[in-house]
C-alpha cells in the first residue's frame, strides 16, 4: 500500500495572547484557516521496524527532529506497531515561516497512517495525539477553518471565509516561534476582537474579516525583522484590501477580492522578495 497525503499551510486571521501559564506555554485564542499551498506526503510501508523520511528541502531534518517522524512514532509506541514506513515529503510550504508546515507534515502523517496501519482512530483523537507534538498539530488535524484555544490545541470548527485570494510574501528569514513568544510582555500586548472575527465568518462578511485581521505577535515580530514591517507596507501601498503576517511570522498575508488587484499586488511583491504565493483558501 502506498498512499498519497496532502498537508496544506494555515494563516491566523486572528491570533489573541491571553496571559503566560506556569507551563512555559501561553494561554491563546485564535482563528486559522488553511489555505491551498499544500506539502505532498508519500507513505509506504516498510519490512524492516524503522522511520525513513526523506524530502528535497535542505531546511527540513530527515531524522527524528522532524515532526512527520514524531507522528510515525508516536503511534508506532502508542499502539505497539511494529511495521516501519517510508515518508517522503515534497516541501512546497516555506520553512520556519509561520504556516504551519512541519505541523501540517505531522497532521498529514498521522491521518495517513491512521489508515495503513488501520487503527480507526477519530479525528479528536488524532487531534489529541497531534497536540503532544505541537501546539499547531491540532488544528491541522481537523483543517478548515476553526478557532483555537488553550494553547492552540482546543478546536472548536467555524464557517469558512467569504471566497477571495490569500497573496502570501516571505522574506529570506527564518523565524524561531518559541523566541518570538519569549518577548512577549503582556502589558504590550494588543488585542485582536476575536469575537468580532467569529461574527464576521457567522455573517460571511468579508469586508468585517479585512477590519479585524488582528496579530498580537506581530508587534514582537516586526520590532525584531524590520523586514516583515518593509512587506506589510508594501502590500498595503500595492492595493491589498487587509495585510496581517501569520502566525510568529515572518510571512506576511493579505487578503484580494478582486482579480483586477490580484495581479497589481502579487507582482508589486514579486519584484523585491523572491517567495510569493496567490492562493486561495481551502473549502472553496
Ligand atoms: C505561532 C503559532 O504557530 C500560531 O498558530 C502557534 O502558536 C505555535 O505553534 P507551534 O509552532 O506548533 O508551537 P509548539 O511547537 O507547541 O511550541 C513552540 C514554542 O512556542 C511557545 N509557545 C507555543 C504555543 C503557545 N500557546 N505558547 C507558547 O509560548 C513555547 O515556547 C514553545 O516551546
Ligand atoms: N516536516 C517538517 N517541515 C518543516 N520543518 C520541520 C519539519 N519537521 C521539523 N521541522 C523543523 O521545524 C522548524 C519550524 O518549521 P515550520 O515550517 O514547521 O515552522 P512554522 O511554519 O513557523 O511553524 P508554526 O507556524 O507552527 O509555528 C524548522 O526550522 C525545522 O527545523
Amino acid at each position: 500500500m502506498r498512499l498519497l497525503v496532502k498537508a496544506p499551510a494555515k494563516i491566523n486571521l486572528s491570533l489573541d495572547i491571553l496571559g503566560k501559564r506556569s507551563d512555559g506555554y501561553h494561554e491563546i485564542e485564535m482563528v486559522m484557516t488553511t489555505i491551498d499551498l499544500a506539502d505532498r506526503l508519500e507513505l509506504v510501508p516498510l519490512e524492516e521496524d524503522r522511520i525513513e523520511v526523506t524530502s528535497q528541502s535542505r531546511y527540513v531534518p530527515d531524522d527524528q527532529r522532524n515532526l512527520a517522524y514524531q507522528a510515525a512514532n508516536l503511534l508506532k509506541t502508542k499502539f505497539q506497531i511494529q511495521q516501519g514506513v517510508k515518508i517522503s515529503i515534497d516541501k512546497a510550504i516555506p520553512v520556519a515561516a509561520g504556516l504551519a508546515g512541519g505541523s501540517s507534515d505531522a497532521a498529514a502523517a498521522l491521518k495517513g497512517l491512521n489508515q495503513i496501519w488501520g487503527l480507526h482512530l477519530s479525528t479528536n483523537e488524532l487531534a489529541q495525539i497531534g497536540s503532544e507534538i505541537g501546539s499547531d498539530v491540532s488544528f491541522c488535524v481537523h483543517g478548515g477553518t476553526a478557532l483555537a484555544q488553550g494553547r492552540g490545541e482546543k478546536i472548536s470548527p467555524l464557517p469558512t471565509p467569504p471566497n477571495c485570494w490569500v497573496i502570501l510574501a516571505k522574506p529570506e528569514i527564518g523565524v524561531s516561534t518559541a523566541e518570538i513568544y519569549k518577548n512577549v510582555n503582556m502589558k504590550n500586548v494588543v488585542h485582536p476582537n476575536t469575537k468580532a472575527m467569529i461574527k464576521a465568518l457567522k455573517e460571511q462578511s468579508y469586508e468585517g474579516i479585512c477590519n479585524h485581521l488582528g496579530n498580537a505577535l506581530e508587534e514582537v515580530t516586526l520590532k525584531m525583522y524590520p523586514e516583515v514591517a518593509l512587506i506589510k507596507e508594501q502590500m498595503e501601498k500595492f492595493g491589498a484590501d487587509a495585510v496581517l503576517m501569520s502566525g510568529s511570522g515572518p510571512t506576511v498575508f493579505g487578503l484580494v477580492q478582486h482579480d483586477s488587484r490580484l495581479h497589481r499586488v502579487y507582482n508589486g511583491l514579486r519584484g523585491f522578495c523572491s517567495q510569493v504565493f496567490a492562493v486561495r483558501m481551502l473549502g472553496h
